[in-house]
């Protein structure tokens, strides 16, 4: 399993955030993280990528546990958090040449070129960060999540405002990027989750109401549209 979750907690102050869930996500299939506003999905994602400390339980990402084996652990992850935060001074290439720095690459121009390709970012690649269209800074926040080479992709809304254009190609490419990751993608779009995911969670004040592949969701609730069974679970 890419990664295991089990019993994981995190309270702020009385407020249970995360109230003890469990789950497991495959290699090559898509993940959608499903809640309504507040219902735990950014500090799960965090704590996923070690960026959190749980209050209680235990993450495993690719069978290694991400707080006692935290290197190791963080080198099987590509993150893209809330908001994509860049540096909106640098180059493209500048950026990501830094990013791949940081993970000690070998062949780090070879590489920043194989992403920056891979991402569909050549024609805007001589450009500062500043200046790019909010989906090519989604390319440039989904370049550095993959430079290393992670199995695992944790994308925390990773569409939130793009454009219909934009969101339609960055949908695929997280679909195409899926192929050979395990991905996890938090959202409360619906029609997102019809088109990219294969299995679904969904999360309500901090407990997971729903895990299942995206067939069987529906299956179990009378071939219900999506929204239906998202607004009984979560209401
Ligand atoms: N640093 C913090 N201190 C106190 N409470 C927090 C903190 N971060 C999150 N919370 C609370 O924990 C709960 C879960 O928040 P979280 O951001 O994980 O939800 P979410 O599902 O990602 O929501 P959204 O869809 O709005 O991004 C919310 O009630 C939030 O107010």
């Amino acid at each position: 399993m890419s990664i295991s979750v089990k019993n994981l907690s995190k309270h702020y102050d009385k407020q249970k955030a995360v109230d003890a869930i469990n789950f497991e996500a495959k290699p090559g299939r898509i993940l959608g993280f499903l809640g309504p506003n507040g219902a735990g999905k950014s500090t799960t994602m965090r704590m996923l990528t070690g960026y959190l400390e749980p209050t209680a339980g235990e993450i495993e990402i690719s069978g290694k546990n991400i707080l006692s084996q935290a290197i190791d652990a963080k080198r099987h992850i590509g993150y893209l958090p809330e908001n994509t935060p860049l540096y909106s001074d640098m180059y493209v290439k500048e950026f990501l040449s830094f990013i791949g720095d940081a993970y000690n690459l070998p062949n780090l121009s070879v590489r920043v070129e194989e992403v920056i390709k891979k991402v569909g970012l050549t024609p805007e690649q001589h450009k500062k960060i500043g200046m790019l269209s909010k989906g090519y800074r989604q390319r440039v926040g989904l370049a550095q999540a993959i430079i290393h080479n992670p199995d695992v992709l944790i994308l925390d809304e990773p569409t939130s405002g793009l454009d219909p254009n934009q969101l339609v190609d960055i949908r695929a490419l997280i679909k195409e990027l899926g192929k050979d990751k395990t991905v996890v993608i938090s959202t409360h779009i619906m029609q997102e989750v019809e088109a990219i995911c294969d299995d679904i969670i969904i999360i309500s004040k901090g407990k997971i109401v729903a895990n299942n592949s995206l067939e069987g969701i529906k299956k179990a609730h009378q071939n219900s549209s999506l929204e239906d069974i998202f607004r009984k679970l979560t209401a």
